[in-house]
């Protein structure tokens, strides 16, 4: 015992001057931010990192003890980078040219379950134009009801893209895209625009997908033969249309499929859709509440062209590409680690052109006013290639 007391007494000694030189190494550190600043040099050097690791290496007696001061001193660099981006990034109201804006409060609409519903949204009035991805009656067009209620001036295009080009071209103020549904994951065509065009997330809203059957007025159920949605709602009803021995035809969306019954008015006809969809379309619910899950829900976005955040936000969508190169993610992942954030999600996707590349999108807890997700921002900013803030938002759980 007494020999075990005696080693831990030299460890103590050991580790009480290394805690010494620690804190010399980053009073120097310090002093290299304020020069950086001064002489507008990023702080990242990965040349110096790497000479240094090799230095550092051969100075150990053994490959173990070498791969130990490899890793000691990768550490020991990314914390001193941690700190130089703490003394450079700035405390004015704006972040990165996106400016703070106030909320407007909204009570909850009806129909919609409260903990679905940011109690703040963006500012907007009745003469706000919002477009929508989608057709009438559709899930879209729910959540952009969901949202900016029924008095806004709203218009839908057919295809996501179109929806980020009228957001582009000042076409519409705000725009209402899915990007994640809860059974069948993330819809990768609206990450992949939003990594490309210059528009921004500022709200989030989620609707609780329940599928109907639909028919037309005066049909039962006795007098459906074919049934027609999208290839999601069929599968998410399939327990309720099994047996039924109806034919199932696939459309390119519920809505589509609730306005072919409407059109063709033959009973025999029935629509897998929402029940929004039977008061657009003027059908009758024969049964409600199909899908087999009930707690199916999509999440939709809201986006704009203006760098704009409500200054309650607390969520953060960034994307970023990275090297082809090990341990590239890895150094990322240490500046949420660093500054105490929450990291909620991580997607990546392949970069269109670029072989076995893929371009992360990244969703965490905070807000842009905030001092630690400011050094994060920072420092990923200036480690990554083709870095953006995608938004800041309310995040609805
Ligand atoms: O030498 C520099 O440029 C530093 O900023 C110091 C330091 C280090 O801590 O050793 C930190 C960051 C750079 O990436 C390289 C090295």
């Amino acid at each position: 015992m007494d020999e075990l007391l005696k080693l831990r007494n030299d460890i103590d000694a050991i580790d009480a001057q290394i805690v010494e030189l620690f804190e010399k190494r980053m009073a120097v550190s310090e002093s290299v931010a304020a020069y950086k600043e001064k002489i507008g040099k990023d702080v990242l050097d990965s040349d110096r990192e790497r000479e240094k690791i090799g230095k550092v290496r051969e100075l150990a007696h053994s490959e173990f003890n070498a791969q130990g001061v490899e890793a000691l001193f990768n550490q020991l660099m990314t914390i001193s980078r941690m700190r130089q981006y703490m003394l450079i990034s700035g405390q004015s109201s704006e972040y990165s040219g996106f400016m703070p804006v106030s909320g407007m409060a909204v009570k909850a609409r009806e129909g919609a379950a409260a903990e679905d519903v940011p109690f703040l949204r963006m500012p907007f009035d009745k003469g706000t134009k919002v477009v929508y991805s989608g057709v009438p009656g559709a899930y879209g067009h729910q959540a952009m009801l969901g949202y900016f209620g029924p008095e806004v001036d709203c218009f839908n295009v057919a295809t996501f893209r179109e929806c980020m080009d009228a957001i582009k071209h000042g076409d519409a103020r705000y725009g209402v895209l899915p990007i994640e549904n809860s059974s069948t994951g993330i819809i990768t065509d609206v990450y992949d625009l939003m990594g490309v065009y210059d528009n921004y997330i500022v709200g989030e809203y989620v609707v609780r997908v329940s599928h109907a059957l639909l028919a037309c007025p005066g049909a039962s159920m006795e007098d459906i033969k074919t049934v027609y949605s999208h290839p999601q709602g069929l599968l998410q009803c399939r327990s309720f249309l099994s047996g039924k021995n109806w034919q199932q035809i696939s459309l390119n969306n519920t809505a589509a499929a609730a306005k072919k019954v409407r059109d063709e008015k033959d009973k025999t006809q029935a629509a897998v859709a929402s029940e929004m969809a039977a008061g657009f379309y003027g059908l009758e619910v024969l049964a409600s509440k199909i899908n087999d899950l009930n707690n199916n829900s999509t999440r939709f976005i809201i986006i704009q062209n203006r760098r704009e955040y409500l200054k309650e936000a607390n969520q953060i969508s960034i994307c970023f590409e990275l090297p082809h190169a090990s341990g590239t993610l890895y150094n990322i992942l240490s500046h949420f680690i660093f500054n105490g954030l929450n990291m909620n999600r991580i997607e990546s996707r392949p970069i269109p052109g670029k072989k076995w590349q893929y371009r992360f999108f990244v969703d965490f807890d905070g807000c842009l006013s905030q001092r630690q997700v400011r050094n994060a921002l920072t420092g990923i900013a200036s480690e990554t290639d083709n870095f953006r803030i995608l938004g800041n938002y309310i995040h609805v759980e």
